[in-house]
């Protein structure tokens, strides 16, 4: 139904347009309250009155029937900042699959479906954990669940609000690295990241949030190495250096 369409997910968010083609790779860094997670949630539509306008390929959301509203749903996914709080405290990782499945539209998993199995070898996620509510995992494999259940709605587009900020550094490295293997496999990315070192290898381009805006944007290689807006200096003096 969706196949050969490209994806192309845009916000305005104070009068700045923010354009996310299929297959990229975004990463978005600012100060606490810089507006981060606002951009996030605009681009998976829960900040419309923030959001002013919201475009998927070309098409206006803000307004338009369900239907526009069901496949952005299917194509675009949120992993929250927070992974306890993200995944329904009293669903299994099982039926929190199975609910992502639901909402995006797609046919349910049978309990033995090679599809769920492959799903879950994609995070590495061991299957005896399928049966567990999030609070009987450890932080990491909890992220690895809430990204498993993001990714079981098949999204073009997987956004990650801090996902290794509870994580010690060693568990937080396994996950950047599960996201590289998902961009590597075609899905695109945009990751919120306090923690810069993650971003080169990870994301091509990263977008500096001060204030609710768009301060500088460009390569990552180039914004981490030549920062020319103030916030982006801080930042970057701020970051630890190895
Ligand atoms: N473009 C905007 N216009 C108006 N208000 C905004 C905008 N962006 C963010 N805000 C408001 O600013 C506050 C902080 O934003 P947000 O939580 O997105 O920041 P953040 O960068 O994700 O912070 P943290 O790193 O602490 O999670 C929120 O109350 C949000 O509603």
């Amino acid at each position: 139904m969706l196949l050969g369409r490209g994806l192309t997910v845009g916000v305005r968010l104070c009068g700045v347009d923010l354009e996310l083609e299929r297959g990229a790779g975004l990463g978005v860094i600012g100060r606490s309250g810089s507006g981060k997670s606002t951009l996030a949630r605009a681009l998976v539509g829960l900040e419309p009155e923030l959001a002013g306008s919201l475009r998927m390929n070309g098409r206006e959301l803000i307004g338009a029937p369900r239907s526009a509203w069901a496949e952005l749903r299917a194509r675009v996914q949120l992993v929250w900042q927070d992974a306890a709080t993200a995944m329904d405290p009293h669903l299994t990782v099982r039926h929190s699959i199975a609910e992502a499945r639901l909402l995006a539209g797609r046919d349910r998993f049978t309990r033995d479906d090679p599809r769920l199995a492959a799903l879950l070898e994609r995070v590495a996620l061991d299957p005896v954990l399928l049966d567990r509510l999030p609070g009987a995992l450890s932080g990491g494999q909890r992220q690895r669940a809430a990204i498993a259940r993001a990714l079981a709605a098949e999204p073009e587009l997987l956004i990650v609000d801090e996902v290794t900020s509870a994580l010690d550094r060693p568990v937080a490295w396994t996950i950047v690295d599960l996201l590289r293997s998902l961009r590597a496999a075609g899905i695109g990315l945009m990751m919120i990241s306090h923690d810069l070192s993650f971003l080169p290898g990870t994301v091509d381009r990263v977008l500096v949030l001060a204030d609710g805006r768009p301060v500088e944007a460009g390569p990552v290689a180039t914004v981490l190495a030549e920062p020319r807006h103030a916030a982006t200096r801080a930042l970057v003096d701020a970051a630890p250096r190895l």
